[in-house]
Order: C-alpha cells, then sequence, then structure tokens
C-alpha cells in the first residue's frame, strides 16, 4: 500500500511553526523594547531622587506627629526645592530686596501665623524675605500649606527645613548674605507642654540655639528679632507687666524655655556680638491664625454646637488676657527689625558691644474669656454651650496685661485695634475660609 501523501501536512506544520518563530522573535523584540524603556525609567528616576544635591530633609520638630499629609508634601517638596542651580536661583530671588536700603530677613516659622503675616508684610514694602518652615504637625497642616500658597502668591519661597538643621541653616547663609533674621519657628501653645515637653526643649532651645550658632558664625553676621512670650511673666502679680518685672516664676515649661531663650539671647549677645531683639507676644490673634487657641477652637465648637470650656480662677475669679491682635503684632516685628542696629562680631568673634533688647508686643487692655465668648456668640450669632471649669493646673495663667512703653518709645508700636473689631475679622475670615455662613 502506498504511503498516505503528507506532504501537504507537512507543509502546513512547517508553516505553522515559521509563522510561531516570527511571532516569538517579534513577541522577544518587543519585549527587549519595553524593558529597555522600563530600565531607563527607573534610572533617570533614580539619578533624579539620589543625585540632586538638595537640602536635607527637615527632621520633623514633632515627629510623634507626622502624618502621610506631611510627608507625603516633603517629598514633593523636597524635589520641587531640590538644591541645585534652580533652587538657588530661587532662594536668591525670594531674599532680594526690591527697594533702597531695603531688608533680607529669613523668617523662621514663615508657614506658621505670625510668620506668615510678618513675611507678607515685608515682601509689600520691597524687602527680600525667605522663609524657613517644618511644616508640622502640631495643628492641621493644610492651614500651614495654605499660608505658603499665599505667600507664594507673593513671590516668598518657603523653605521645608527645620531650625536644627545646621547645614541646611549654613547653605542658606552661604548662597543669601541676610541682613536679619525674623526667628518665629517655636513650639508654641501652653498647655500642650504637659504632654510633649521635649518639643518645646527641642525647638525653643536647641533650635534657638542652632539659629544663632549659625547667626554668629556668618559674614556679616544679621541681626535677629525673634519672639519671645507674655507667658515668662509667669506667677508675676504686678501690673501691667513691664519689662522692667522679674521673670524667674515661669508657669508652664512653654514659659520656661522661653525665658532660657531670654538668656541665651544674652550669652550670644554678650560673647559674639549678635544684636539680639526678644518680643513679647501677648495672646495673639486674627485671621490665619493657630487652631489650638482657646479663641479659634470656641469658634469652631460654637459653630457645630459643641460645649465650650470657660476657665475660672480657683477662688472663681474671671481669667483674662491681654488678646492683641496679628496686625499690630507685624507693626511690632517690623518696628523692631528696623530699628535693629548691625551686629558687631565677625569670624565668629565679637568687635564690640552689641544691642540687645527685651519688648513687650501686647494690647494694654485685658479681656476676660467670658467677655470673649460673649463676643463670639454675637459675631456668630449663636448660644455658647459654656461649662465654667476651674482653670487645671496646666500651666495657664490667670491674667496677661501689657505695659508697651519702651516700645512706644524706641519704634512707635501702638496698638489699634480692640478685641470685638479683631475678632470680626478673625471670624469673617473664618467663614470664608472654613465655608460657613455667619452674621459678619
Ligand atoms: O501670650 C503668650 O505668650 C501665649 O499666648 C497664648 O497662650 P494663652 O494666652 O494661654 O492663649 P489661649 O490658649 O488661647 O488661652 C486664652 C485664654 O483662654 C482660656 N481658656 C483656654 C482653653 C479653654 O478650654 N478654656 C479657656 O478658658 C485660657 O485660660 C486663657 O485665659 C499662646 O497660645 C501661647 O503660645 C503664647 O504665645
Amino acid at each position: 500500500m502506498a504511503p498516505p501523501d503528507t506532504s501537504k501536512t507537512t507543509k502546513l506544520e512547517r508553516y505553522n511553526s515559521y509563522i510561531r518563530r516570527v511571532n516569538s522573535t517579534k513577541l522577544i523584540a518587543a519585549s527587549s523594547k519595553l524593558l529597555f524603556r522600563v530600565t531607563l525609567l527607573v534610572a533617570l528616576l533614580l539619578i533624579f531622587f539620589f543625585t540632586i544635591n538638595y537640602p536635607p530633609l527637615s527632621s520633623d520638630n514633632n515627629t510623634s506627629h507626622s502624618n502621610i499629609h506631611t510627608t507625603t508634601h516633603n517629598l514633593l517638596s523636597s524635589a520641587f526645592y531640590g538644591g541645585g542651580a534652580s533652587w538657588e536661583k530661587q532662594v536668591r530671588h525670594s531674599s532680594t530686596p526690591h527697594r533702597p536700603n531695603g531688608l533680607s530677613v529669613l523668617v523662621t516659622g514663615a508657614a506658621g501665623f505670625v510668620g506668615s503675616h510678618c513675611s507678607l508684610a515685608l515682601k509689600k514694602r520691597g524687602d527680600g524675605v525667605l522663609g524657613l518652615d517644618n511644616f508640622n504637625s502640631y495643628y492641621d497642616p493644610s492651614l500651614k500649606r495654605a499660608r505658603q500658597d499665599l505667600l507664594s502668591k507673593h513671590q516668598i519661597l518657603i523653605v521645608e527645613g527645620d531650625i536644627n538643621d545646621d547645614e541646611l541653616l549654613k547653605k542658606l547663609f552661604d548662597i543669601v548674605p541676610f541682613t536679619h533674621i525674623l526667628h518665629l519657628a517655636a513650639q508654641a501653645g501652653v498647655r500642650y507642654a504637659m504632654q510633649n515637653p521635649l518639643s518645646y526643649v527641642n525647638s525653643n532651645v536647641a533650635g534657638f540655639v542652632n539659629v544663632l550658632e549659625v547667626a554668629k558664625a556668618a559674614d556679616p553676621q544679621p541681626a535677629i528679632v525673634w519672639a519671645s512670650s507674655s507667658s515668662v511673666y509667669g506667677l508675676n502679680t504686678k501690673v501691667p507687666f513691664s519689662e522692667e518685672h522679674k521673670t524667674d516664676q515661669p508657669a508652664s515649661l512653654y514659659a520656661a524655655t522661653k525665658k532660657a531663650g531670654e538668656a541665651i539671647a544674652h550669652t550670644y549677645n554678650h560673647i559674639y556680638g549678635l544684636s539680639l531683639t526678644g518680643l513679647r507676644f501677648f495672646t495673639v490673634y486674627g485671621p490665619w491664625g493657630r487652631p489650638d487657641m482657646a479663641y479659634f477652637f470656641f469658634t469652631k465648637d460654637m459653630v457645630q454646637g459643641k460645649p465650650i470650656n470657660v476657665y475660672v480662677t480657683q477662688d472663681d475669679k474671671e481669667v483674662a488676657r491681654d488678646f492683641t491682635y496679628i496686625d499690630d503684632i507685624v507693626k511690632g516685628c517690623v518696628g523692631a527689625l528696623d530699628t535693629a542696629e548691625k551686629s558687631t562680631g565677625s569670624g565668629g568673634k565679637k568687635r564690640g558691644p552689641a544691642q540687645l533688647r527685651v519688648y513687650n508686643l501686647g494690647n494694654t487692655s485685658p479681656v476676660s474669656v467670658r467677655k470673649l465668648v460673649a463676643i463670639l456668640e454675637n459675631l456668630l450669632n449663636v448660644k455658647a454651650k459654656k461649662n465654667v471649669v476651674k482653670m487645671p493646673r496646666n500651666g495657664d495663667v490667670p491674667f496677661t496685661h501689657a505695659n508697651v512703653s519702651l516700645a512706644l518709645r524706641d519704634f512707635g508700636y501702638k496698638p489699634t485695634t480692640d478685641l470685638s473689631s479683631g475678632l470680626r475679622k478673625f471670624v469673617k475670615w473664618y467663614a470664608s475660609y472654613y465655608g460657613i455662613q455667619s452674621r459678619v
């Protein structure tokens, strides 16, 4: 029997096998191309992240409070403020004054309440401003980011970094010969010091010393204006509080670290000839304020129908504060900067006596917390659910009252905003920022 004709099947099989080979070669070629492209992309990304000369990221003052939001933003910002020529150009551009004899100011804590207001005021009159902030999450960092956005609209760059990062600070001074530092970065809040005491030491003592170390070594040395606090008066009972009064009874760790700052300022002035001005702020409030402060969270709770605690003293007396409106404080800061004399040291050595000053910046008319709540009730058109409770022993003092005659004499400081007018502006801002209805 003749063998079956397999020539057709064999041809078909050979053809099919040929097609399979061609397809697999194409597939390999395509896969190699894809692999090559992916490798190239990964390599480029690695080069971008690891070889650019970016300033070290902040070690968050309150690392225990870091959150995903901050971490994500850190990465984005480090990429954006990534060092190198373009980053340095931005730093220089932000710090360059745009008026004759304008100042060039490094503002620490520029994304903070007072820092953002002062940065804007300085920039608007033609000074150069560079911000530095670690965007920690002591309170909602998104508010700090919103302030940062506002500043960037006015060509103010905020470098994301920590005052404890001396390499970063030195780098900034290598790029810009700052004439002044407005040092406002700090761990604020009186009551929180019982929860996180070391954050106060880290920012208000170690961080401040780090700033002074870099300033003392800079050439030229800048003049420094920095935030002390009304809380240094502690248990002082003489009123109104004057700079001549003793401040050796701090009632909170916050106050103690600010008092330590004043002593440290004396030392750096004495040894290195740094010009130093400490400003004792009295309960500053206003638009873009700090959510950890009573006027701010009272507003929030009252709007949400939640109860608030109104403190009274142990013997049922009213607790009162010399609440000071932010615009008045800004005028005080700018006045202090304008009248700050040059530091006298160079090469890390003192060459002559330098200016050392401390001023109260208050409103000179204390208002009780009960009255504060009444004003808010009227502005928000809501009745507060008040729990009147005895002030816990957590660092609070019963009252504050500033004598500001020294600041008036030396740079014309004269507060002009009373609590009702200031809170009206705050509530207006609060309503628009958080999108709520209010009477104002
Ligand atoms: O001048 C300063 O150097 C400090 O000012 C601010 O501290 P304080 O004056 O304590 O402000 P703030 O907390 O708003 O309490 C206001 C009033 O509300 C009372 N208070 C507070 C909380 C509460 O639940 N109930 C209440 O009655 C409370 O007893 C007080 O009488 C800054 O936070 C601080 O960082 C620092 O800068």
